[in-house]
């Protein structure tokens, strides 16, 4: 893949033609565009957040605290996005990251395989969360040659939880992300006033329901007695992990093991000197906490606490200037979580390419006018606090 400004040329020669782009350009549209895609159930389950949604809006705000230092007369066509990822080359730093239940935004019901096949055609690896509509191997055969990475919500009863770990250790995924902020679901009241929650549940334990340990926990098998199964599943959830944890979660595989949700820095110097190979800033896209300060405010500090870690960083990221921006202040990777949830609700696949597709081109069109050809240029001295 090349330069994804490329990407550009191809909607302005189109534009000159006459040819309106079949998605929209601009965030705001796709989030409009997706609002009126989806019932008012899903909407309200995918763009809500905890409370009254200010670390959401925190998350995105927060970028605008931070810019970009042009440095010019370094211009050159030779770019490359491309970033190295627990020892896999990727085509670029983008992330798709893990969103339960996506299946409830595609036509067919099937998020997770749209997922998955936007994941092959770009590059962009698909984080598969623990919550989908297809077991995870059907998940895995999807992704072609680009590399994924399983998130796990680590269940109480470890058997399983190990049991779902060595299944994507067999499936072909090449990380655990063990999500540490959602052992139990925050106040939502979006979702508690659209009464959604049981509608999801019956639509994301596929990979429970496929689970040979968790169907021995069963009296009767999930299709002769589904509510049952998803008493068993709810009262196994999640496990409130805790620091004497890591040494058992890291003993179940031989993957790298990374944290999701870790802000503070000592939260992340600990995490690593126990053995964590990687250290996933985010809060949740605001959905679990309410009133707390955004994930990018949290990177530069982490990143200087760990500084030989491999660091993910999402929540907020909208457009490439976000990406780029992650980029310089320490994230070796980036992860976009609603922006691909509504391309999938506008056009499955082909929807979420597109998503995908405009913030690569974006960020690559950024970093070509301003100087940083190459992710290795974007450090902090690229950075100011506004
Ligand atoms: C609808 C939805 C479902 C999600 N489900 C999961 C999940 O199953 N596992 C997980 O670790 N994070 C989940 N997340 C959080 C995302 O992985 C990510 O942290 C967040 O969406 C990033 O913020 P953004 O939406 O502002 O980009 C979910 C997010 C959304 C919007
Ligand atoms: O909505 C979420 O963010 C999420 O991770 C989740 C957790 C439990 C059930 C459904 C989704």
């Amino acid at each position: 893949m090349a330069n994804f400004g490329d990407r550009q040329n191809e909607i302005y020669l189109a534009g000159l033609g006459g040819q309106v782009p079949a998605y929209p350009m601009s965030y705001d549209e796709l989030e409009r565009r997706a609002e009126l895609a989806m019932s008012p159930g899903t909407w309200s389950y995918v763009a809500g957040g905890a409370g009254d949604e200010r670390t959401q809006r925190a998350n995105r705000e927060a970028f605008d605290h931070w810019g970009l230092v042009p440095r010019m007369l370094r211009a050159t066509t030779e770019r490359d996005q491309s970033v190295e990822l627990f020892g896999h080359r990727l085509p670029t730093p983008l992330l798709m990251s893990p969103i339960g239940v996506i299946g409830i935004c595609t036509q067919d019901g099937h998020g997770d395989l749209a997922t998955a096949r936007a994941a092959a055609a770009t590059g962009v690896p698909m984080i598969a969360s623990t919550l989908t509509e297809d077991p995870m191997e059907v998940v895995a055969a999807e992704q072609g040659e680009t590399p994924g990475f399983f998130q796990l919500y680590c269940p109480t009863d470890p058997e399983v939880a190990q049991s779902l770990v060595g299944r994507a250790e067999d499936a072909g995924y090449r990380a655990i992300v063990v999500t540490l902020d959602t052992w139990v679901t925050g106040w939502r009241p979006r979702d508690l006033s659209t009464a959604n929650f049981p509608q999801l549940r019956g639509r994301c334990l596929a990979n429970y329901f496929s689970d040979p340990v968790f169907r021995s926990r069963l009296a009767a098998p999930p299709d002769e007695d589904p509510g049952s199964a998803i008493l068993a599943w709810a009262q196994m959830f999640g496990r409130p992990l805790g620091w004497d944890d890591l040494a058992w979660l890291r003993s179940l595989t031989d993957l790298p093991v990374v944290l999701k949700g870790i802000c503070h820095p000592d939260d992340a110097r600990r995490a690593v000197d126990e053995g964590v190979d990687g250290i996933y800033v985010s809060t949740h896209g605001g959905r679990q906490a309410n009133g707390g300060i955004a994930a990018i405010d949290c990177l530069p500090a982490v990143r200087e606490a760990v500084p030989d870690t491999t660091v993910l960083l999402d929540s907020g990221v909208r457009s490439g200037s976000d990406v780029v921006k992650a980029l310089a202040l320490g994230a070796d990777a980036v992860g976009v979580g609603r922006p691909y949830a509504f391309g999938a609700a506008l056009g499955g696949t082909d929807g979420i390419v597109h998503v995908l597709r405009n913030i690569l081109a974006e960020a690559d069109l950024l970093m070509a006018v301003d100087g940083y050809p190459t992710v290795p240029d974007l450090g902090p001295e690229a950075m100011r606090r506004l």
